[in-house]
C-alpha cells in the first residue's frame, strides 16, 4: 500500500436496518438487515436481479431507502451532507462513462472533489494522492490516455483508483472484476483484501463464488431482494444453499493452492 492510500481512522462500520426500496410499485429490496465491518472483506452474492446493485446503492447513500436506514458508525447516512458522505463512502459502479473527453489521470483526480473548495483547483496533495491511487491499481502507465479509449477492464481499474483517491472509510464495489482477465481479477481481489487488512470496510458484489470464497471473510447472499444467508463465507456457500438460490448442484472442496474453499459445479 502506498502512503497516500492509508485511511485516517479505524471507524467504518456500515449497517443497514430494515432496508426496503420500492420503485414504480416494484419492491426491489425487502427489509434487509446487514452489518459490514471494517477489516472483514465482504462479498454480496446472489443471482441476476437479486438486488445486489440496489442494496449497494442504498448502502452508499446514492439511493434513499423507502423504509429503514443506513448508519455509518452510528450516524444516519442520509443526515450527512453529500460532501461529508463522499469523503467517507466510495462506490465503484459496474460501468461509468466520463461524459467528456478526460484523461485517465483526471478521472482519478475526480475522487478528490469532495475535499476541494467550491472554486479551488486540485492541490499538490490531491495530485500525489491520485498518482498513488493510479499506481496502486497498476495503471500508472495509462495516466495520459483518454479514458474513453481504455478497454472495459482498464476503465474498471481507473474507477477503482478514483474511489481509492477518495480515501474513504467504506469502499463499495459493484462487480469489480467482471471485465478483468484472470490475472487482473486476482490482482483486484488481493488489493481489496489488503485494503480490508488495512482496516477499510470493503464490500463487493460478485458473481464468481470462488473469488468470494477465496478472498472474502464474510458473505451476504441475496435472493429476490432479501437476505437468504449471511456470515462467514464458508458457512454461507454450502451446497444446500447454492442449490436453493442458484438451482445448481455444487460441491465444496479445498483449494490445494490456498487451502480456501473451492466450489465446483455440475
Ligand atoms: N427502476 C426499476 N423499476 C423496476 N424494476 C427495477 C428497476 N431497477 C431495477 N429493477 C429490478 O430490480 C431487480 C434488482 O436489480 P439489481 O440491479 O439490484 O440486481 P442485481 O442483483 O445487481 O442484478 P445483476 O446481478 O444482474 O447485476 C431486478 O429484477 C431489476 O430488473
Amino acid at each position: 500500500m502506498k502512503a497516500g492510500m492509508q485511511h485516517q481512522t479505524s471507524f467504518g462500520t456500515l449497517a443497514g436496518a430494515r432496508l426496503s426500496y420500492t420503485v414504480s410499485g416494484a419492491r426491489l429490496v425487502k427489509g434487509i438487515d446487514c452489518v459490514i465491518e471494517p477489516g472483514v472483506p465482504t462479498a454480496l452474492l446472489g443471482p441476476n436481479g437479486a438486488g445486489k446493485s440496489t442494496l449497494l446503492h442504498l448502502l452508499a447513500g446514492v439511493l434513499h431507502p423507502s423504509t429503514g436506514s443506513v448508519q455509518l458508525d452510528g450516524e444516519d447516512l442520509s443526515s450527512l451532507p453529500s460532501r461529508t458522505r463522499a469523503q467517507r463512502v466510495a462506490l465503484v459502479e459496474q460501468t461509468v462513462n466520463s461524459g467528456q473527453p478526460l484523461m485517465a489521470f483526471d478521472v482519478v483526480l475526480l475522487g478528490r472533489t469532495p475535499f476541494q473548495g467550491l472554486f479551488a483547483s486540485a492541490s499538490a496533495d490531491d495530485f500525489s494522492i491520485a498518482s498513488a491511487a493510479l499506481e496502486t491499481v497498476g495503471m500508472g502507465a495509462f495516466a495520459g490516455r483518454l479514458y474513453e479509449t481504455l478497454s472495459g477492464g482498464e476503465q474498471q481499474r481507473i474507477q477503482l483508483a478514483r474511489a481509492l483517491a477518495q480515501q474513504p472509510r467504506v469502499l463499495l464495489l459493484d462487480e469489480p472484476t467482471n471485465h478483468l482477465d484472470v490475472g487482473a481479477q486476482l490482482g483486484t481481489m488481493r488489493l481489496l483484501r489488503s485494503l480490508g487488512s488495512d482496516g477499510f470496510t470493503v464490500v463487493a458484489a460478485l458473481h464468481d463464488l470462488n473469488l468470494a470464497a477465496e478472498f472474502c471473510d464474510h458473505a451476504i447472499l441475496l435472493d429476490d431482494g432479501a437476505v437468504v444467508a449471511a456470515g462467514p463465507t464458508e458457512e454461507v456457500l454450502v451446497p444446500a444453499t447454492i442449490r436453493k438460490v442458484f438451482g445448481i448442484d455444487a460441491a465444496v472442496l479445498e483449494n490445494p493452492l490456498s487451502g480456501r474453499p473451492l466450489i465446483v459445479f455440475r
